[in-house]
């Protein structure tokens, strides 16, 4: 069991368990644990390590006291890799960290057009860009220092793409920035490449101790060229090639349908349709040029456990409009998304083939939604085997669970091998204890998803 060296005795911390190199199923669960009784609590964001034996890091956040959300603290372990014991050195950062925003979608989809639309409004935010360019000449970048007005740094990534090559390069300049720039921004934008797989460059911000303790991923937004995108989605990749245009999709918090104007009605509809069999979770927007308010791509808390809610309840809502754009207006019809939710839980459960009888490379959403409460240890114990086995298949993940002997809504996020998770408010006392989990991956087997989960609940 890991020792942490800060005061934080009276935290009950659940941690993960190491795994050594060779270790590919759980010795014991994958773990949280919770002191019922005490309302302060640390959750864990862990990164499940199956790969290396090497040190790595996992990851704390620290709500703080459960009545002061505001100072939601992260802190960061160094940890030794054996099984049973691990020393972990902690620092508790102020949650001041820069939020950063990933802008991706296919080649020719807006990206750029979005960014210069960001940088031209009046926010009055400081935002660094980080361009990738794919090839030696940095176009896009010219194309948007030529009309910016509002960015504070312009970063050119080139010769490689950010998910692969240059991933380490993006370390760097995020360091870089920090350590020269501190203070003279305030949001990072990433515009990757449209051909970037976003899970890789989502995963650095977790993995990358440098990045982490400065910047926080505030979400990842993709592009949708309505008129192109049905190409790339139907292109059948050889086995282990993953298909751009979807992952781009599947890991988005936002979806900006773009170039509308370039599309008819029913053409819109279908795509959204197809859209929406991959990612139930990510608000949806149409658009041409990519107009959106900024309130819709910056500050979206995307990852953030405090914003799972919102997710989690509008998941399955067909399509953001304008009166659905803000939270707390979603509140107002949480009726009708929860009634729309179980619906759509319920498809997918029974009928994969539902949708058009559109089959995008086996990546779909999966959503459990039920009342009750779970057994802690057994919950532990399939969600650890289940990202021990799967991980590499569940692109994201979100809920909001009910755990027996704890008065608190348990709520968490995961992105593959990395899980954050973390006792929220109270249960009301006369409020159903209505579980709600949401899967985005790969090859997902509803049923089973499904049955599992329900076994673990009393
Ligand atoms: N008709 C139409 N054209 C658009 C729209 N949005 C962007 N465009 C145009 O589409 C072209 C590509 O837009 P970009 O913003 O450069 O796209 P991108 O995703 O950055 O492109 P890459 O960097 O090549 O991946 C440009 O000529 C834009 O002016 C739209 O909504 N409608």
């Amino acid at each position: 069991m890991a020792m942490f060296s800060a005061d934080i005795g009276s935290v009950f911390v659940g941690v993960a368990k190491r795994f050594s190199a060779d270790a590919v199923h759980l010795r014991r669960p994958f773990l949280l644990q919770f002191s019922g009784s005490r309302r302060l609590y640390a959750a864990a964001a862990v990164r499940v390590n199956r790969a290396t034996s090497k040190a790595t890091s996992l990851r704390y956040v620290l709500p703080g006291l459960a009545s002061s959300r505001a100072f939601l603290r992260s802190f960061v372990t160094s940890a030794a890799t054996t099984e049973e014991s691990s020393d972990v050195l902690t620092k508790i950062p102020p949650d001041d960290r820069i939020p950063a925003t990933i802008i991706t979608g296919f080649l020719g989809s807006g990206k750029t057009t979005l960014l210069n639309h960001i940088l031209t409004a009046d926010h009055g935010k400081h935002i660094a860009v980080i361009e990738n360019e794919f090839g030696e000449i940095d176009i896009d970048g010219s194309l948007v220092a030529a009309k910016t007005t509002g960015a504070e740094d312009i970063v050119m990534l080139n010769n490689g793409c950010l998910c692969c090559t240059v991933r380490g390069d993006l370390v760097r300049m995020i360091s870089e920035l920090i350590e020269k720039k501190k203070g003279k921004f305030d949001h990072i934008v990433i515009e990757t490449t449209g051909l970037a797989n976003p899970s890789p460059i989502i995963q650095t911000f977790y993995a990358e101790d440098k990045i982490f303790n400065d910047v926080k991923l505030d979400g990842v937004v993709t592009l949708v060229d309505s008129k192109h995108v049905g190409i790339h989605l139907d292109e059948k990749k050889p086995d282990g090639v993953v298909n751009e245009a979807v992952e781009q999709i599947a890991y988005a918090d936002r979806i900006i349908v773009n170039k509308t104007d370039l599309v008819s009605e029913p053409e819109i509809s279908s795509l959204i349709k197809r859209i929406r069999n991959i990612n139930t979770m990510a608000h949806l927007k149409r658009t041409s040029y990519g107009k959106v308010d900024l309130d819709y791509v910056l500050g979206i808390g995307g990852f953030d456990l405090e914003r799972i809610e919102s997710t989690v309840r509008s998941e399955g809502s067909k399509e953001d409009h304008k009166e659905h754009d803000h939270e707390h207006k979603q509140h107002d019809h949480d009726h009708h998304d929860e009634h729309h939710h179980q619906h759509h839980s319920h498809e997918h459960k029974h009928d994969n083939h539902e949708h058009d009888h559109v089959h995008d490379p086996g990546v779909s959403s999966v959503s459990i939604v039920c009342e009750g409460s779970l057994d802690l240890n057994k919950a532990n114990m399939w969600l650890g085997t289940l990202l021990m086995e799967r991980s590499d298949d569940i692109y994201r993940m979100k809920g909001i669970l009910s755990v027996e002997g704890m008065e608190e809504r348990f709520v968490f996020q995961g992105v593959h091998d990395i899980f954050q998770g973390s006792p929220d408010r109270l249960w009301g006392s006369e409020e159903a204890r209505i579980n709600k989990i949401v899967f985005i991956g790969k090859n997902l087997n509803a049923k089973e998803l499904d049955k599992g989960f329900k076994a673990c609940l009393l």
